[in-house]
């Protein structure tokens, strides 16, 4: 197995990763947000996203969420509502929220809008928190 590279290549957030989802985040209070557009090579049905990338995009902002807040922790649990179909070329909005912490366990709430305001996708997430030498990280883009 090769060595993975050094520098961040999250395939969410990295601005290196090649074929990465090169993903920004702002932050709105008690929010994390960032905005997609997806292309044909995202779709599954023709023309429609394709779910598992939809729950790419929520486990990354949900991810985002924490690390911005300086909390290192890993995806444990999540799952995905799909409420609608979600079109190649929309503007997408994704949103994250905390709804609980204890212990080393935070409970992540997650949603997908259309460009309308719509909410397309919903995701909950158990996240839990590890130490820091588990997972090596470069601090990803913010804006
Ligand atoms: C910053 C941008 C990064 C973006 C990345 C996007 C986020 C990701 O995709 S992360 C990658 C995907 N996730 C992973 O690879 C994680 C793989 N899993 C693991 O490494 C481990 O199972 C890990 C770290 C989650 C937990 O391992 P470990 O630390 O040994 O915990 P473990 O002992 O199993 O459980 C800890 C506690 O949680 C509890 N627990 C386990 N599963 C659950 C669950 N589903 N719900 C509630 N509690 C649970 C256990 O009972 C235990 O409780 P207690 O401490 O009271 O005994």
């Amino acid at each position: 197995m090769s060595k993975p590279p050094d520098e961040n290549m999250c395939f969410g957030c990295s601005p290196q990763n090649p074929v990465g989802l090169k993903l920004k985040f702002e932050q709105d209070g008690d929010v994390c947000r960032s905005y997609f557009i997806a292309g044909p090579v995202h779709q599954g049905w023709r023309g429609i996203v394709h779910g598992g990338l939809l729950a790419t995009l929520l486990d990354e902002v949900m991810a985002q969420w924490l690390w911005m807040r300086g909390i290192t922790a890993m995806t444990m649990e999540m799952t995905t509502r799909y409420s609608r179909s979600v079109r190649v070329g929309e503007r997408l909005t994704v949103e994250a929220s905390m709804t609980s912490a204890r212990g080393r366990l935070i409970e992540m709430a997650g949603r997908l809008l259309l460009p309308d305001g719509t909410v397309a996708v919903r995701a909950k997430a158990k996240f839990l928190k590890v130490k820091p030498e588990k997972v090596k990280k470069e601090v990803p883009a913010i804006e």
